[in-house]
């Protein structure tokens, strides 16, 4: 790659999605020009062009082409900067699954959690439920080891960090329990060592401004959930 190419993300700090392409470039060692957007306000126009259809973020724009949706940046990242971290499993299987793994984290987790912390009573008792059903899968994922990557975190650990320091704010938050570190102790390892691993625990959101930030978008969306 070219020492003067362009690469931006248009962000959001308190967004999961867009962690995940920090990570990932990070990883990559690609220096990347960060520019915050004000989603609840008003978005810029150059979000507003290069993610159209959507009008969210993170969006990557790699000389001057934009690529949307967190999962398919990092397949991106990952085919372009090819020279260290490999993110993806090399096996096709195993690339077939961790992207099988990292639609079901989404699905399955990260919407149900966020909606179950912002619902009240008994959609929350369910919700709650139905993301602790979910984790017992990747603990069998996890099977004992390290990062779900094996070796080093890859793909998967990157689609599902927000588990690791993001999972327990919305517990706070929304009132509820949903990890056990008894019940899943493969995944409690996982998450420390996710989080204290050294690309990872600096680009972390400071906890106290993740708590007030999603009380308030809670009192927001309450209406919404419940
Ligand atoms: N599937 C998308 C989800 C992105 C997403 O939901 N972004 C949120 C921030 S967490 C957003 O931009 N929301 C603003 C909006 O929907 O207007 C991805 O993985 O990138």
């Amino acid at each position: 790659m070219g020492e003067r190419e362009e690469v931006k993300i248009l962000g959001f700090w308190a967004s999961p999605f867009v962690h995940r392409v920090q990570w990932a470039l990070n990883l990559k060692g690609t220096h990347f020009d960060y520019a915050e957007e004000d989603l609840w306000g008003e978005k810029s126009a150059l979000l507003l062009s290069t993610n159209p259809v959507h009008k969210q973020v993170p969006v990557l724009i790699h000389n001057a082409k934009p690529v949307v949706d967190s999962l398919l940046i990092l397949e991106y990242i990952d085919d372009t900067w090819t020279h260290r971290h490999q993110i993806l499993p090399t096996d096709p299987y195993d690339r077939a699954m961790a992207r099988f793994w990292a639609k079901f984290g989404d699905e399955k987790l990260l919407g149900p959690a966020f909606r179950a912390m912002c619902s009240s009573s008994e959609k929350k008792v369910m919700g709650a439920n139905s993301v602790a059903e979910s984790l017992e899968f990747l603990e069998g994922v996890l099977k004992g080891k390290k990062f779900f990557g094996v070796e080093n975190i890859g793909y998967l650990d990157i689609a599902l960090g927000w588990l690791a320091y993001m999972l327990e704010v919305w517990e706070e938050v929304g009132s509820m329990k949903i990890m056990d570190a008894n019940k899943f102790p493969c995944l409690a390892n996982w998450m420390k060592s996710f989080v204290d691993h050294p690309l990872i625990k600096d680009s972390l959101p400071p906890r106290d401004k993740m708590v007030v930030y999603f009380e308030e978008r809670c009192k927001i969306l309450a209406s919404l959930f419940n």
